[in-house]
């Protein structure tokens, strides 16, 4: 996906991004490169493919859900900033969070948000295990989205947590997004969570399947979660 692609199909889906957004987005592009050559952040470097399989398939989010709201927004497991970095700078109105277990991919995002000039970014080092136990994140945020950290049981558990009751989980995920969510809808209830929805659609040019799904959270989740790493016979709540 070249850049005019970039900008005239996120355009045909109400997102018209400015010359500011697509030179952030341009920025971006160059320092995952040049980051990734001391650091393991992505396997994919060729520009068309990070516009399309990273910058393009994060923002489809908003094709599914309203990010255009002051959303306090928590991103688990963000890696090199996949999906929160690019929302953020197509709305640059949300409060984005995001907590990594790996503290070099935290250092690297600290200085791309410093880069780009992103305003109400937070990075926290730290597992969504203990993350989601902290009374200070714990059901304080709108919305929290999640893309390939893990399957959806598992995901669940490590989101749902950090929630507010009237609060939306969206987990981003391939071509098995249906069957995952469908074992994990136990897990989802669970956590106090419903699923609204699971929008399957195909990523443009390669045509490689993807399913949104869209939780909402209805009741507090049981204080015994998420259960820290470790934890004596723990097993994913199917
Ligand atoms: C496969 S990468 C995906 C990164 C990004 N979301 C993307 O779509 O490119 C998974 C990321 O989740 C992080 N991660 C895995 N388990 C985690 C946990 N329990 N708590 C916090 N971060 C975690 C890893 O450090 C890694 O950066």
């Amino acid at each position: 996906m070249n850049i005019e692609q970039f900008q005239t199909m996120l355009s045909e889906k109400g997102i018209t991004l400015s010359g500011q957004q697509l030179d952030q987005f341009d920025t971006y592009f160059h320092l995952l490169v040049e980051w990734n050559n001391k650091m393991n952040l992505t396997a994919i470097t060729d520009k068309e493919e990070v516009y399309l399989k990273h910058f393009y398939d994060s923002v489809s989010a908003a094709f599914y859900f309203d990010f255009t709201k002051p959303y306090k927004l928590c991103d688990v497991g963000a890696g090199a900033g996949f999906p929160s970095i690019p929302l953020k700078i197509c709305f640059p109105e949300l409060h984005v969070s995001i907590v990594d277990s790996l503290n070099k991919r935290i250092s690297f995002l600290e200085h791309l948000a410093a880069s780009l000039k992103l305003e109400n970014v937070s990075f926290y080092h730290d597992r969504a295990e203990t993350f989601g136990q902290n009374p200070v994140h714990r059901e304080k945020y709108d919305v929290v989205t999640a893309r390939a950290v893990a399957r959806m049981s598992v995901l669940s558990e490590l989101c749902m947590p950090l929630v507010k009751v009237g609060g939306f989980f969206v987990a981003m995920k391939g071509a098995n997004g249906q069957g995952e969510t469908e074992t994990g809808e136990k897990a989802v209830k669970v956590l106090g969570g419903k699923v609204e929805s699971i929008t399957p659609f195909l990523l443009p040019i390669e045509e490689s399947e993807r399913n949104i799904i869209i939780v909402s959270k209805t009741k507090p989740t049981p204080k015994k979660y998420p259960r820290k790493p470790g934890t004596p016979n723990k097993q994913p709540i199917e």
